[in-house]
């Protein structure tokens, strides 16, 4: 009989042994997999990719007298003495010594035949962390083996034993016989990555890489194991970057094949209008990246760009031509902002400058309810907003356009991929869809973006406005209120403007809104004479717009505010900031409160106030910020400060939870990965399906067909 045939329909992946589930393997049952589960071990290969926390030395014999306490280390002696203590609580203790010197075997635990086996003058063979004691040096609970079998070494090759990351009632040993039968499937597991590659790049093949970080030898350096410097780590860090950057490319290909967009090919009527009525001319920036937008729009497969620019860089007038281009062509376009804040400040900007060309830009948001709402929504439906602005209601289900061909969202800081997808869906209409721009003001290190966005085009606004100064940063004790104080009165007195802003670390609206109460009255009191506002997220939105035209308008001097107004606020006259608790920010929300001020032709300055003592963390955040207004610099010390998760936002740490890579270790990977993705989807593109399956988890995969 022949051998059975492998059915032809069989994909990559179902050939590959650890592709398996760990309950293959022997000794698996339910409640061992449920344990491996708590641990996110599933498969075979994930057991492989769980690697070691650091490695132990359980074959080379220390003498007692050279290790040092806090080292673990294999010891043969002799049992001295055997007892037990009374005490709190009993427990056995086993003078032992090798002739270099002694220690206490400590046993909370013990059975009693266990005394009786450690007669004086036995050969004893332990292996424990050694620890000061009261009365010298002790290992609690080592492992020992007695007798003749002490002084016999093991069997097997020498190496060093891992130990790794692990949960309640799951034991190393456990974990390290599983391991061991994975590494056994692990030579037969397929190397998506060209041998050509890795021998280029100086690293070793998955296999080799795998046996050598869970079996090194007992001679290894471990420190860069256990770094993750290593070649061997390293190979399987750019493997796993490569996989999730591949996901990502893949995520964005699907979702531009799935759809035709309109082709836009504006001819320049409304932008020329709008550019010349500007008090300003464009940056060679945003002329830069207003091209680039254009020259999307004029495909028909549907952009996907994210421009990103620094605060104050002036996205809006970018935002407002692409908006132009699409009307020129015959199409809406919808602006969408996070925040009602946001939305107005956008609406007035577009109304500013479109109303005098004769375009009405809507408005739709989450307050406007009944006829009003109705009448919007049928105009929209009919046409007859070319533009419209709003917040998330926007998309909601039944918002419909006649010819919507632009989606611009202000996601500033807050956006996630899944979100993104979503908005996608809403935009929606069979085959066809609109063009997509995704504005923030969180600059990323590009090499991050280009990762972490990889199914997104990206444009850079890294120009300022000419004339621009820079706002002078102090850091100041709160003791120093007072002066403080005094220095906003004259500021006012001077007919300037100021922001106050009352920050907490509770993520509570309301505790953050009672505080900006109390130093709004505090304020008042202190500065007679002079009018002060209060704005937080608790008002009733009517009250907030009217504070915020006032302040705009210059009725109100000085604004105490909660980090209400951290995006998007643009009040040039502004220029003077004071923010409360700087030292509980993180540097990317303290650079965007601080970008409000600076907006003018005026010297402006920033009072970071803080509450000693100061971490030594918060110091350096500060000290970032009193150095540097560039966002670009500001966001690579925020990077090597808290970590890529953090930076981009907690929503987005689930997506980038790797298992091997870490974002910061290997950003100088990046690069790499990306000509590497290049090369393989050319010279092998039938790989990139199971090296995706085999690191990017099921519910992640979103470019899945
Ligand atoms: N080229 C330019 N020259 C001078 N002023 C400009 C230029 N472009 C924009 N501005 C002005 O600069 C200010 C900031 O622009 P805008 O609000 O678009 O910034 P932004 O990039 O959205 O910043 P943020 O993220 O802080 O909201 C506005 O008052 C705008 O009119």
């Amino acid at each position: 009989m022949s051998e059975p045939q492998a059915p032809s329909s069989a994909s990559a992946s179902d050939q590959d042994p650890a592709g398996q589930p760990i309950t293959a393997l022997r000794g698996v049952g339910p409640q061992l997999a449920e344990r491996l589960a708590r641990l996110h071990l599933a498969t075979v290969q994930d057991l492989l990719f769980h690697l070691p926390l650091r490695y132990e030395d359980r074959d080379t014999v220390r003498r007692l007298g050279a290790l040092r306490p806090g080292e673990s280390g294999v010891v043969i002696g002799r049992v001295e003495h055997a007892g037990i203590a009374e005490g709190r609580r009993k427990r056995l203790i086993v003078q032992i010594s090798d002739g270099t010197g002694s220690a206490d075997l400590v046993f909370f635990h013990f059975h009693p035949g266990q005394r009786q086996q450690m007669r004086p003058g036995t050969p004893i063979r332990c292996f424990g962390e050694l620890r000061p004691g009261p009365t010298g040096p002790q290992m609690v609970h080592p492992e020992y083996r007695l007798g003749p079998r002490a002084s016999a070494g093991d069997e097997g090759p020498h190496g060093l034993t891992p130990v790794y990351p692990t949960t309640q009632g799951l034991h190393q040993q456990t974990l390290r016989k599983l391991i061991d039968q994975a590494l056994a499937l692990a030579r037969h597991m397929p190397d998506w990555l060209p041998a050509e590659l890795t021998r280029e790049l100086g690293l070793p093949a998955l296999a080799e890489a795998l046996y050598y970080v869970h079996k090194p030898p007992v001679d290894a350096d471990t420190a860069p194991l256990v770094e993750g410097r290593h070649p061997c780590v390293q190979r399987l860090a750019v493997e796993e970057l490569l996989a999730h950057h591949l996901s990502m490319r893949r995520l964005r290909a699907h979702l531009q094949a799935a759809a035709d967009a309109p082709t836009i090919h504006g001819d320049g009527r409304l932008t020329r209008r709008l550019l010349d009525s500007l008090p300003f001319a464009l940056t060679e920036a945003q002329r830069r990246v207003d091209r680039e937008l254009a020259e999307d729009m004029t495909r028909s497969v549907p952009m996907l760009r994210l421009v990103q620019g620094d605060v104050g860089s002036g996205k809006t007038v970018v935002a407002a031509l692409a908006a132009l281009r699409a009307v020129e062509a015959g199409y809406q376009a919808a602006i969408m902002a996070p925040t009602e804040l946001l939305a107005e400040q956008h609406w007035r900007s577009f109304n500013e400058w479109l109303a005098p060309l004769d375009i009405p830009v809507g408005w739709v948001s989450g307050r406007a309810a009944g006829r009003r709402r109705e009448a919007m929504l049928a105009a929209l439906a009919a046409g007859d907003y070319p533009v419209v602005v709003g917040t998330h209601a926007l998309f909601q289900d039944d918002v419909r356009f006649q010819a919507l061909g632009l989606v611009i969202v202000d996601e500033q800081h807050r956006f996630g991929v899944h979100q993104r997808l979503a908005l996608k869906e809403k935009g929606h209409r069979g085959r066809s869809q609109p063009h997509q721009i995704i504005m923030t003001a969180t600059p990323i290190p590009r090499t991050l973006a280009m990762t972490a966005y990889a199914d997104l085009d990206v444009s850079v606004i890294d120009q300022l406005p000419p004339g621009r100064k820079p706002v002078k940063t102090v850091a100041v004790s709160e003791t120093r209120r007072d002066e403080v104080v005094a220095r906003i009165g004259a500021a006012l007195a001077q007919g300037r403007q100021a922001y106050w802003v009352c920050t907490l670390i509770e993520d509570s609206e309301v505790l953050e809104a009672q505080a900006a109460e109390e130093t709004y009255a505090a304020l008042q009191a202190a500065l007679p004479g002079h009018r002060v506002g209060l704005v937080h997220g608790r008002m009733k939105p009517a009250d907030k717009d009217t504070v915020m035209a006032d302040f705009a308008a210059g009725r109100i001097g000085l604004l105490v505010a909660t980090t209400v107004i951290e995006v998007g606020v643009n009040v040039p006259n502004a220029s003077l900031m004071i923010i409360e608790n700087a030292e509980r920010l993180g540097l990317a929300q303290l650079h965007q409160l601080r970008g409000r001020v600076g907006r003018g032709e005026a010297e402006s300055s920033c009072v970071l106030m803080y509450h000693g003592p100061l971490s030594q963390a918060a110091r350096a955040r500060l000290e970032v910020l009193r150095r540097s207004n560039d966002g670009f610099e500001i966001a690579r010390r925020d990077l090597e400060i808290r970590g890529p998760g953090e930076l981009l936002g907690t929503r987005q740490t689930g997506e980038l939870s790797y298992r091997v890579a870490d974002l910061n270790r290997d950003a100088g990977l990046l690069p790499r990965v990306q000509v590497l993705g290049d090369r393989l989807q050319q010279a092998h593109p039938e790989r990139v399906e199971p090296l995706v399956r085999r690191w990017v988890g099921a519910s992640e995969r979103y470019g899945q067909v």
